[in-house]
């Protein structure tokens, strides 16, 4: 059974505890007319998001002004996105259903939890601490915590090594085809959220070892191998 044996679940942030495109939107606008470039939609934005701020914005200044923007352009335009998401990281973001209960059940059963997100490490502190989960994490790993970020599966041999557990011993839950071959790459399992961001595209087709509709699905899964 895939998920017997697990002591330790990392989770992905954005799109899978937190619905954060609603202020990664204003955060993405604000920026760009800062820069004096063509507005773009939240619903493009949702398409953006999961290979941390610079692609965001490098997709973003893409799209707004029909060109790739230049290493440059680029280095002058992050400060600007991240002075503007900072300034509304929690406004209008929201933990989807269950998330919190479900992180305080599994943490008091007695697995480690951790974050492991594509999100600059800046922000992703302070918006779970937001939500009152922060604390239930250790560690939290930011996308620009390690030199590579998911997909590549850097970050969680990195966490293996850190809980001093097997792969075999620790599991991904995500919802973007980035998490799902990270963990594949590191040796680990993996469950697929359907409900979060993944270029519009349906999570199954990377093949998790389990597909969930909701984040209170997951204990059931985890008890029913463990029987
Ligand atoms: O910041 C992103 O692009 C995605 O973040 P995530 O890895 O938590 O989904
Ligand atoms: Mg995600």
């Amino acid at each position: 059974m895939k998920f017997s044996g697990i002591k330790g679940i990392a989770f992905d942030l954005d799109g899978t505890l937190v619905d954060s495109v609603p202020d990664l939107a204003v955060a993405t606008q604000r920026a760009l007319a800062e820069l004096g470039l063509a507005n773009v939609t939240e619903a493009q934005v949702r398409n953006w998001v999961g290979n941390g701020a610079t692609k965001l914005m490098e997709r973003a200044i893409n799209a707004s002004s029909g060109e790739l923007p230049t290493a440059d352009y680029l280095n002058e335009a992050m400060p600007i996105f991240m002075r503007h998401y900072q300034a509304c990281l929690e406004q209008y973001s929201e933990l989807y259903d269950g998330v919190a209960y479900v992180l305080r059940q599994l943490h008091a059963q007695g697995y480690r939890l951790a974050v492991v997100t594509n999100k600059p490490h800046k922000f992703s502190v302070p918006l779970l601490n937001a939500f009152g989960i922060g604390e239930l994490f250790e560690p939290i790993l930011g996308g620009d915590s390690l030199p590579k970020m998911k997909p590549d599966p850097l970050p969680l041999t990195h966490l293996c090594q850190h809980w001093q557990l097997t792969p075999q011993q620790v599991l991904m839950v995500g919802d973007s085809k980035n998490d799902i071959r990270a963990a594949k790459a590191a040796g680990i399992a993996s469950i697929g959220l359907t409900y979060g961001y993944n270029y519009g595209e349906d999570i199954g087709l990377s093949e998790p070892d389990a597909v969930c509709e909701s984040f209170e699905q997951i204990p059931a899964l985890l008890e029913s191998a463990d029987k």
